[in-house]
């Protein structure tokens, strides 16, 4: 029987996928809070939703079941009755910096007083401090955050379902997310895998949860094949936490047996190997051309275990000769991002123009807006499948980013 999550590649035909379709939390924000956010502009909310039913529905009408994130933590959550309830919400005021006192109480009592949808709701959406009628008189409140609208701060980028964990053959990985922005989401997958009927007790692996030191983020995690994973050193993820996930693949004999990890600059357009390459057929590549230096070199570090169970760490630059080594494959097709055109590319890649959602080998989801992009794929013989995508490119994540594919056909 097919496990609840079962992942052995980056393009096998996607049969479950979670979503987040967006709500209040991604305007419920100032401009000044963008960049801690990490947003660049705040979306319209009735089209970023009407943009996004676009997405689901393009999926569903391509045989794919999506599940929606709140829906499955208020599942979890009403599985494990009011004990689990109070524990959870412990642990995210914990994690929103209200381990005890009086704001901890209060914020409790308001919360727990809500059905667990509304709780759960309200958490993603924020709380702000006009909702209660309660002034906190504590030196922190007072001297430091009076001007500051909320108690707990929205979580905006929660419909990038991709990053909090990622799937990885019949298991998973629960992300220590980098910035304090993005930490609390990946509560929520904990709470999932733990507590919800459909995943629960069903010997799915958690390879590293959330707990462990180093970061680690989705949108860097690729399952190139049933044997090997590429992921990014980035501005999200740490060499230190890709050699962590590759101990554990190797040692808890996940069936991986190499782990490519691939250095990406270190910025915020760029901020996951997702948005620079994306795998979408067996042997056919998206890739931004401004990742490669001359001749396409990048650096690559190819991680394997050697005889005595250490790791073994071996470097090189062409990425192509890395792929085709790692894939057994003869040649393979780099699809550039904007046919190349600097300016193009540039411009595309901002809004994600790399980032595809492939939902079978050769079948790929993308942004509208990127028609050059879109154009060129077609040419290299992708069927391409494009969705809307105004509002929701404001948050910086294309399709990819905003699935997390639970379960996939093995190619
Ligand atoms: N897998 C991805 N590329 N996700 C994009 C996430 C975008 C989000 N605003 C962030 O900075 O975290």
């Amino acid at each position: 029987m097919t496990k609840p999550i079962h992942v052995t590649s980056e393009i096998g035909k996607l049969d479950v996928v979670m979503l987040k379709r967006p709500g209040a939390e991604v305007e419920n924000f100032t401009p000044e809070m963008m960049p801690r956010l990490l947003f660049d502009d705040i979306p319209y909310l009735p089209i970023a939703q009407k943009e996004h039913d676009n997405f689901a529905d393009t999926l569903r009408e391509n045989g794919v079941e999506v599940l929606y994130l709140e829906k499955l933590v208020v599942e979890a959550l009403d599985a494990g009755g009011s004990e689990l309830k109070a524990s959870f919400l412990d642990q995210m005021l914990t994690e929103s910096g209200y381990a005890a006192g009086v704001i901890h109480h209060v914020l409790e009592d308001y919360l727990l007083s809500m059905t667990t949808t509304d709780m759960v709701v309200k958490l993603m959406a924020g709380v702000r401090k006009n909702e209660l009628d309660f002034v906190p008189q504590d030196l922190v409140s007072a001297a430091e955050e009076q001007n500051y609208p909320f108690f707990l701060d929205p979580m905006p980028n929660l419909y990038f379902t991709r990053d909090p964990a990622a799937s990885i053959g019949d298991g998973l990985s629960i992300n220590h997310m980098t910035f304090p922005a993005r930490q609390r989401e990946s509560l929520f997958m904990t709470t999932i895998i733990e507590h919800h009927p459909r995943f629960a007790n069903q010997g799915l692996n958690v390879w590293r949860d959330r707990n462990q030191p180093g970061r680690i983020e989705g949108g860097d995690e690729l399952v190139l094949s049933n044997t090997v994973i590429a992921i990014g050193v980035s501005e999200r993820t740490s060499a230190q936490a890709i050699e962590d996930i590759a101990r554990r693949l190797f040692e808890k004999q996940s069936g991986f047996e190499k782990v490519l990890a691939i250095r990406i600059p270190h910025n915020h357009a760029m901020m996951h190997l997702d948005t620079v390459f994306t795998m979408i057929n067996h042997d056919q590549f998206t890739v931004h051309p401004g990742i490669l230096g001359e001749g396409g070199q990048i650096d690559t570090w190819t991680i394997t275990e050697d005889s005595s169970g250490d790791l073994r760490v071996d470097h090189q630059t062409d990425l192509k000769q890395v792929l085709k080594d790692a894939l057994g494959l003869d040649d393979l097709d780099l699809i550039p991002t904007g046919g190349g055109d600097p300016i193009i590319a540039d411009r595309e890649q901002w809004n994600d123009g790399s980032n595809t959602l492939a939902i079978a080998p050769g079948v790929v989801v993308t942004y509208n807006r990127n028609y050059v992009s879109n154009q060129v794929l077609r040419e290299h013989g992708l069927k391409v499948l494009e969705v809307l995508s105004s509002e929701l490119s404001r948050g910086r994540g294309g399709p990819r980013c905003m699935s997390m594919p639970l379960v996939r056909e093995d190619l």
